[in-house]
C-alpha cells in the first residue's frame, strides 16, 4: 500500500471547515438515550454519532453491549438528526448487519487490530464496501501491525479507509489509561500523510479531565480529528463512565481547541523560520561531529581493552557519566528522561563498535 492523495477523498466530502468530530456513547444503553444524545451531538460540531453496540470487556460481567437491537436505534438517531451512524465490529457477522442496518461508518477495535486473522475476516465481509472503515491501533505498540491490518482492507478493495489511535497498554501505571505513545502515530503520518488519522482521546485518558490536553496535542500534531465518548449523564454510563464527557463539554472543547495551520505562506513567518531552521541545521552538522568524534575515541577504548584483555562494560564509569550529564542536561532545561534516551543511545553504539573492535 502506498499514500495516496485520494485516502483522504472521504474527509474532504463531508466538506467540514474544521476537524472531523465522531461522537456518541461509549455503549448504545436504551433507545431513549441513543436520540437523545445524538439530538444534543447535532447542536455541536459532531458530523458521526458514535455508540458501541458489541462491547470487548476486558473481563467477563460488565456490560457487554446491547448488540444488533442498538442498531435500529441509530438508524432511527440518523432519520432525525442527519448525522451519520458508527459501530465498532468484530466479525463476519457484525459486518453483515452492520451493513445491513446501513450503517456509514465501521471500526475495528484494538483487540481486533492485533490479530491478522479476524482482520482478514472483516476484510472478507466488507470487500469492496464503499463505507467508511476505520482502523484503531493494536492494544501493544506496533505500527507494521497497525499499518497490516489498513492493508488488509486496502487490498480488499475497501478505498474510504482512515485510523484512530486510542494508545497502548502497558504494565505499569501511567496516569493515562492507554500510553499515547505519539511517535508512533508521527512515524504513521510521515508513511501515510494522507490517511485520515483522528485521536481517540477517551480511551487514552481513563478519565475525562485529560480530554482537552490530549485533543490539544494531536491538532498540534495535524491530526484530522477527534473522536470523543459523550453522555448526557456521563457518571451513570454503563461503561467507561469515568471517561465520557456531555455533549455540552464537547462543544466547549471544541471552542477552546486551537486549531493550527499545517504551514503559512507570509513572508515574515518563513523569513524567521529559515534563519531558525539554518541554525538548527549546523548544530545538527556540530552534533553529528562531535558524535562521530566521541565514536573514535570509544574504538581507541576498544583497542585498548582488547591488548589489556578488559570487559567491554564499564558500568561504574558509566553511571558516573549518566549522573553527571542528568544533573548538566537540566541546567540546559532538558528532562531527565530525554538525557537517558540520548545517552542510552549512545552508549549502546558505542559497545556495538568496541564489540566489533574486540572480536575483530
Ligand atoms: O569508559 C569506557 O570504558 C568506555 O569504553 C567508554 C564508554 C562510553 O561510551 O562512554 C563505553 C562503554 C562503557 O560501558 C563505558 C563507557
Amino acid at each position: 500500500m502506498e499514500n495516496r492523495k485520494e485516502m483522504k477523498t472521504w474527509l474532504n466530502n463531508l466538506g467540514l471547515n474544521h476537524p472531523l468530530v465522531i461522537a456518541g456513547p461509549c455503549s448504545a444503553e436504551t433507545e431513549d438515550q441513543v436520540v437523545k444524545i445524538a439530538h444534543q451531538l447535532k447542536e455541536t460540531d459532531t458530523s458521526i454519532l458514535r455508540a458501541g453496540i458489541w462491547k470487548p470487556r476486558t473481563r467477563p460481567g460488565n456490560f457487554e453491549g446491547i448488540g444488533a437491537i442498538g442498531l435500529k436505534w441509530l438508524q432511527r438517531a440518523k432519520e432525525e438528526t442527519g448525522l451519520k451512524i458508527a459501530t465498532e465490529v468484530a466479525n463476519k457477522n457484525h459486518v453483515e448487519l452492520a451493513l445491513k442496518a446501513d450503517v456509514d461508518v465501521l471500526w475495528i477495535g484494538a483487540r481486533s487490530t492485533v490479530s491478522p486473522f479476524i482482520v482478514q475476516d472483516i476484510a472478507d465481509a466488507l470487500q469492496g464496501t464503499d463505507k467508511i472503515v476505520l482502523v484503531k491501533n493494536p492494544v501493544n505498540p506496533d505500527l507494521p501491525l497497525w499499518l497490516g491490518a489498513v492493508e488488509r482492507l486496502h487490498d480488499a478493495n475497501i478505498k474510504n479507509l482512515g485510523v484512530i489511535h486510542r494508545g497502548f497498554s502497558t504494565y505499569e501505571k501511567t496516569k493515562y489509561r492507554n500510553n499515547p505513545e505519539w511517535q508512533i502515530a508521527i512515524d504513521l503520518q510521515n508513511e501515510f500523510p494522507d490517511l485520515p488519522l483522528i485521536l481517540d482521546p477517551s480511551h487514552i485518558a481513563g478519565r475525562r479531565d485529560l480530554i482537552f490536553d490530549l485533543c490539544q496535542t494531536s491538532l498540534d500534531l495535524n491530526y484530522n480529528g477527534i473522536m470523543v465518548e459523550t453522555h448526557f449523564d456521563p457518571n451513570n454510563a454503563w461503561s467507561d463512565a469515568k471517561q465520557q464527557i456531555t455533549p455540552s463539554s464537547l462543544d466547549q472543547i471544541t471552542v477552546d481547541l486551537k486549531i493550527r495551520k499545517e504551514t503559512t505562506k507570509a513572508s515574515d513567518y518563513q523569513e524567521c523560520l529559515q534563519n531558525l531552521r539554518v541554525k538548527i541545521d549546523v548544530l545538527d552538522q556540530q552534533i553529528l561531529d562531535a558524535l562521530g568524534k566521541r565514536m573514535r575515541i570509544a574504538d581507541e577504548i576498544g583497542l585498548l581493552k582488547k591488548k589489556n584483555n578488559v570487559a567491554i562494560l564499564q558500568s561504574k564509569r558509566w553511571n558516573s557519566i549518566l549522573g553527571k550529564m542528568i544533573h548538566l542536561g537540566k541546567e540546559q532545561s532538558l528532562s531527565e528522561d530525554f538525557i537517558l534516551k540520548f545517552l542510552k543511545a549512545i552508549h549502546e553504539e558505542s559497545i556495538k563498535h568496541q564489540h566489533e573492535i574486540i572480536s575483530d
